[in-house]
């Protein structure tokens, strides 16, 4: 499998109120192969967020390079990254960042018409697809204060999508949800993985991370181990299973 995304020596440092710089992000090296679902676990403060925005090109990374489909995200100017990242990556944040003047089918199909990519018509025709792929067809013309925590997530996933990513970054996708939502919200994800979008994912959720194929687990700045789990089945009896392999791996790790 090729790799889609690679990061070399990346840190980031970050300087608070004229102090000496932070270093957050400490020499980090990362290969993601096209079509991995990956997930990145680690303590509170470890680097999670900043490693998953700076790989993606959402931050600026103070050192180092990243490499996605052999372009060299840190060599582009904002004008071409904005431009990369609205047509090949999608993005679920954990705080969701829907506009709430757009109804809900203008926040999905607004970053197709940005990325014209396809003719609106088309990106309307997708969107609904998609709304009805992840079961909110029914929000189709809802506004946004109209919907549970679980369908805005939803309709993140959907917005996400619109463009075809070729990989997804989600950072607790599944963090403010119930159980139910969360395992619709994972089992969504795995149709879309399934269907060959990369997808990289930070949790604090060990159920997420152990339908993962493999495990990122961080401390303070740097990727200090990994476990490959392999593909999950959606389905299949295997959970219990690798939800005990990854107990006993976060464990080792003191987690
Ligand atoms: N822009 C910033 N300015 C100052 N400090 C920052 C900045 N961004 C992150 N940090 C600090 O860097 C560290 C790593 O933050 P980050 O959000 O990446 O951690 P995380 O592992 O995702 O944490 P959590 O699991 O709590 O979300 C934290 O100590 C945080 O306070």
């Amino acid at each position: 499998m090729s790799v889609i995304l690679e990061a070399k020596s990346l840190s980031k440092s970050v300087q608070v109120n004229g102090q000496q710089p932070q270093p957050i992000l400490k020499d980090v090296d990362l290969q993601i192969k096209q079509g991995e679902f990956v997930t990145v676990m680690g303590p509170s403060g470890s680097g999670k967020s900043t490693l998953l925005y700076n790989i993606s090109g959402m931050d600026r990374a103070t050192g180092g390079e990243v490499q996605f489909q052999g372009k060299k995200l840190t060599a582009l100017s904002e004008k071409e990254l904005s431009k990369l990242r609205l047509s090949s990556m999608g993005f679920i944040f954990q705080h969701i960042h829907l506009l709430k003047s757009l109804n809900i089918l203008d926040n999905i199909v607004l970053s197709g018409f940005m990325a014209k990519k396809m003719p609106r018509e088309q990106v309307k025709k997708r969107a609904a697809e998609l709304m009805e792929r992840v079961g909110i067809s029914s929000l189709i013309d809802h506004d946004i204060t109209q919907a549970s925590g679980g369908q805005l997530q939803r309709v993140a996933i959907c917005r996400a999508l619109i463009n075809s990513p070729d990989i997804l970054f989600g950072d607790e996708p599944t963090g403010a949800l119930n159980s139910k939502s969360s395992n619709d919200i994972l089992d969504i994800l795995h149709e879309i993985n399934e269907s060959g979008t990369t997808i990289m994912v930070v949790t604090h959720d060990s159920k997420v991370a152990a339908k993962s194929e493999r495990v990122l687990f961080m401390v303070d700045g740097s990727i200090v181990a990994e476990k490959h789990l392999g593909k999950y089945k959606r389905g299949s009896d295997q959970l219990s299973q690798r939800e005990q392999e990854l107990h006993t791996w976060l464990t080792a790790q003191g987690f």
